[in-house]
């Protein structure tokens, strides 16, 4: 059957191509129709607020300022050849990033796909806090980033800093030397910092945080970092003109796909690398679709998985779209993308906005984010007045894991692989399972692992994964707010050593704690399948859960 649109458009240096049933799907072809009848290819690319909606527009008015990022940010870079300059001067040669969500991934995707060292921390684990405290902390800068200025985590790696610059003996200007912080104009970090005497690079404040990869956001930890971000905006530059048009246009046609798929039924994109060149761009491409899309019941689920031969990929059912990132052969996925990483953040960024008109959302609110945040705050509240976290009893304790489920869902289950099976059991049709691990990212390094093990004993169903607290700032708001079809599997965990967060009557540990009871509510009081597993012994634990697991996939690795 002839279709009724391209289904592979190279432009700007990118490449989309569209396959298998998707071309035919007349629902893909009719969302490209209804999209240039609309002239959504020139009004996006001139900042139009008015194509989501009268209930979007005035969001959106001030959150399209992405769309022309690849000229101004060019106004950045002298600032960020000094301040690179400036830090070198100081003998300061180990950055760190403090930042959550937006504000980390880019930079976490654009160093490690360039191979410049930094060191990401977006995480209230204490182990972890600590591990990155105690590295080359007389050689060490820090950027602080983040747009609102009142992220809890980064606000307590800030303060974790500063003690530890403290402690090292240095004096009050050489540590304003060593804290660089991004932030919107007039937050409450930006005052704080000049107060301070940091040095304050103040970001575009049209933008989101998750469409802020070419912001000073983005590009200030690189270029720290010792990456080229010039390049990235040439790339970015040279895809722009191609989004304008109806025709040719790659953002148009991944938009129309992912939309028109979602809207069908198929709201799951499995994403696998095949040889893309770019590193990670699967979790900086999860937080953008994610949060994005996830709400008032709809969305599209992103999930990054281990490479194109990975359950839930290789197997992909009805209700998912495979996405093959770099591959060569357009056959390796429904959708498969290529392109400089450049050029790619400007891609997703559009295609997730047409994508949002396309399934009816607002693509730039996070409505459940906050949600999970104010529990968050009321726990802490309830540590500061009752001493104690409201932790609840666990149903039973298996060896070094203590088992928390309500009833319902355990179904008498008396060992931690029958709890398992219980939540898998509890996955819906064409539903999903998040794990949601609330564990020392470069320590538990095979916690992993589970995502695929547990996808093969799902029977086709998607399973995630996603390190806490990050998720919350990405699936986590699909979680919530997208189709109520999710099963979750929490796993907190005993730290090795915690410590305090300096000026604040909790330490690293409780706040973690707090986050996971926090959206724990959040997800329970939806009435959504929960089972928390809790190790006792954080190493014995893990291995404990992932023994579980590979028994239940059926003991393949
Ligand atoms: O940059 P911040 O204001 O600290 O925010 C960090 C993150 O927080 C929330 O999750 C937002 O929804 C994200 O878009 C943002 O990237």
């Amino acid at each position: 059957m002839q279709h009724a649109f391209d289904e592979s458009v190279t432009a700007g240096g990118v490449d989309v191509t569209v396959s298998g049933d998707l071309v035919r799907a007349a629902a893909v072809s009719d969302a490209i129709a209804a999209s240039v009848t609309d002239k959504v290819p020139a009004r996006l690319s001139a900042s139009d607020p008015t194509l989501w909606g009268p209930d979007a527009e005035s969001e959106a008015a001030v959150r399209l300022g992405w769309v022309d990022l690849p000229s101004s940010s060019r106004a950045l870079l002298p600032q960020l050849a000094d301040l690179r300059e400036r830090v070198q001067a100081e003998g300061l040669d180990h950055i760190v990033l403090a930042g959550m969500g937006g504000s980390s991934l880019a930079p976490e995707v654009v160093t490690a796909t360039y191979g410049k060292p930094l060191t990401v921390l977006d995480t209230t684990d204490a182990d972890q806090v600590r591990r990155a405290l105690g590295d080359r902390i007389a050689r060490t800068a820090v950027v602080v980033s983040s747009k609102s200025g009142g992220t809890i985590e980064t606000d307590s790696h800030r303060r974790a800093f500063e003690q530890a610059f403290r402690d090292a003996g240095l004096a009050p200007d050489r540590i304003a030397a060593r804290i660089i912080v991004v932030t919107d104009p007039g937050s409450p970090l930006e005052q704080s910092a000049r107060e301070a005497g940091y040095h304050v690079v103040l970001a575009d404040p049209n933008v989101g945080g998750r469409y802020s990869a070419l912001t000073a956001f983005g590009l200030v930890p690189s270029a720290l970092a010792g990456v080229d971000v010039a390049q990235l905006l040439d790339d970015a530059a040279a895809l722009a003109p191609a989004l304008a048009g109806n025709e040719d246009n790659p953002g148009l046609l991944l938009g129309a796909a992912l939309g028109a798929a979602a809207v069908q039924g198929r709201d799951k994109a499995v994403i696998a690398d095949a040889g893309s060149g770019i590193a990670g761009f699967g979790d900086w491409a999860e937080q953008l679709i994610a949060e994005s899309t996830g709400k008032q019941g709809r969305g599209i689920l992103p999930v990054v998985v281990e490479g194109t031969d990975a359950p839930g990929y290789a197997d992909a059912g009805g209700d998912a779209v495979r996405i093959a990132l770099g591959a060569a052969d357009s056959g390796a996925g429904d959708i498969t993308v290529s392109g400089p990483l450049g050029a790619q953040f400007l891609l997703w960024e559009y295609a997730t906005a047409v994508a949002g008109r396309i399934i009816g959302i607002d693509p730039f609110d996070q409505p459940n984010v906050q949600e999970s945040k104010d529990n968050t705050g009321k726990l802490l509240g309830v540590l500061e007045s009752e001493g104690k976290l409201p932790e609840g009893e666990p149903a039973f304790v298996d060896g070094s894991i203590a088992v928390y489920g309500d009833a319902a869902l355990l179904n008498g289950a008396a060992t931690t692989e029958d709890a398992l099976r219980a939540l898998l059991a509890a996955v819906p049709e064409r539903g999903y399972l998040a794990v949601m691990a609330y564990l020392d990212r470069f320590a538990d390094t095979g916690a992993p692992e589970l995502r695929a093990l547990l996808a093969r004993a799902a029977g086709g169903r998607q399973v995630t994964f996603g390190w806490a607290p990050r998720f919350l700032h990405s699936t986590g708001q699909f979680h919530k707010g997208g189709p109520a079809v999710g099963a979750f599997l929490q796993i907190t965990s005993e730290v090795t050593g915690d410590l305090p967060v300096p000026g604040r009557p909790y330490s690293f540990a409780q706040l973690q704690r707090a986050q996971a009871l926090g959206d724990l509510g959040a997800i329970t009081a939806r009435n959504r399948p929960l089972l928390r597993l809790h190790l006792l012994e954080p190493a014995e634990g893990l291995a404990g859960v992932l023994g579980d697991a590979r028994a239940l996939s059926g003991g393949a690795a």
